[in-house]
């Protein structure tokens, strides 16, 4: 991967807290654009906690942050939004609005990110719906469609405002393995047409026949396969 002078994601020094404990002791890495990188570790490792670190959602109390050009330990309230349209959010339970139809929860998040133009908000709806396979399915609602479907209208509402970094919280954790992999694959296709993506998963089939760079927290510690060799297995 190249170095690049703009790196999608730059930690230096970072430790992660929750509450007054230190989960990640003094992180450091980056993320170049359009890489694929896996998050690894054992439950109550502190992959969810870094990823909620880098989107804003709990504090960084030591050390550095940028993502996507936002400096995160100095990030104003007001500026979250405009961070959170630049990365995708997506986690294992779907999070829609039930009683909203696929193209009604979509536009929700459009307006709120700031869609007016009716024309435009029809084309990207159609456009993003179509990138995750599911052209025909504006008009349900999320009772009338599979979990992995359900999965899908929450990668293309994380598409929307095409970010630079899709951030996924063990998204297949609720599906079975065969609709896993579909999901996957969308991830993999989404990523060979530049997005980048950070995926914690507990899900060795993926890293094994995928394999690629791969971050693991380990007892307060942030091990990077593109620095040292570790055991993908272990105790989790
Ligand atoms: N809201 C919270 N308040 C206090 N402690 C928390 C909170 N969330 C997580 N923790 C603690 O922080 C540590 C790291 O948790 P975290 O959720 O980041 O782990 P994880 O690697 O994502 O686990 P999993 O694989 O189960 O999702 C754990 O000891 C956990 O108990």
């Amino acid at each position: 991967m190249e170095f690049s002078a703009n790196p999608v994601v730059e930690v230096n020094d970072a430790t992660i807290y929750q509450e007054n404990q230190a989960v990640l002791n003094s992180i450091s890495f980056r993320i170049e654009k359009g890489e694929f990188v896996f998050l690894v570790g054992r439950t109550g490792s502190g992959k969810s906690s870094l990823l909620k670190t880098l989107y804003a959602d709990l504090d960084l109390r030591e050390g550095t942050a940028n993502v996507t050009g936002f400096n995160i330990n100095k990030i104003k309230s007001k500026d979250v939004p405009y961070l959170r349209r630049k990365i995708g959010i997506i986690f294992q339970d779907f999070q829609l609005f039930p009683d909203r139809t696929v193209t009604e929860n979509l536009v929700f998040v459009m307006k709120a990110t700031g869609w007016k133009d009716k024309s435009k908000i029809k084309t990207r709806l159609a456009e993003v719906l179509m990138r995750v396979g599911l052209g025909a399915a504006a008009d349900k609602q999320p009772h009338q469609l599979s979990g992995g479907e359900q999965q899908r209208v929450v990668i293309a509402r994380a598409l929307i405002n095409e970010p630079a970094i899709l951030i996924a919280d063990e998204p297949t954790g609720n599906l079975d393995p065969e609709v896993s992999d579909g999901i996957f694959n969308l991830f993999l296709e989404i990523n060979r047409n530049g997005t980048a993506v950070l995926m914690a998963t507990h899900n060795h089939n993926f890293i094994n026949d995928y394999p690629h760079r791969t971050l693991k927290c380990e007892d307060g510690k942030l091990l990077d396969s593109e620095k040292e060799e570790f055991e993908l297995s272990g105790h989790y």
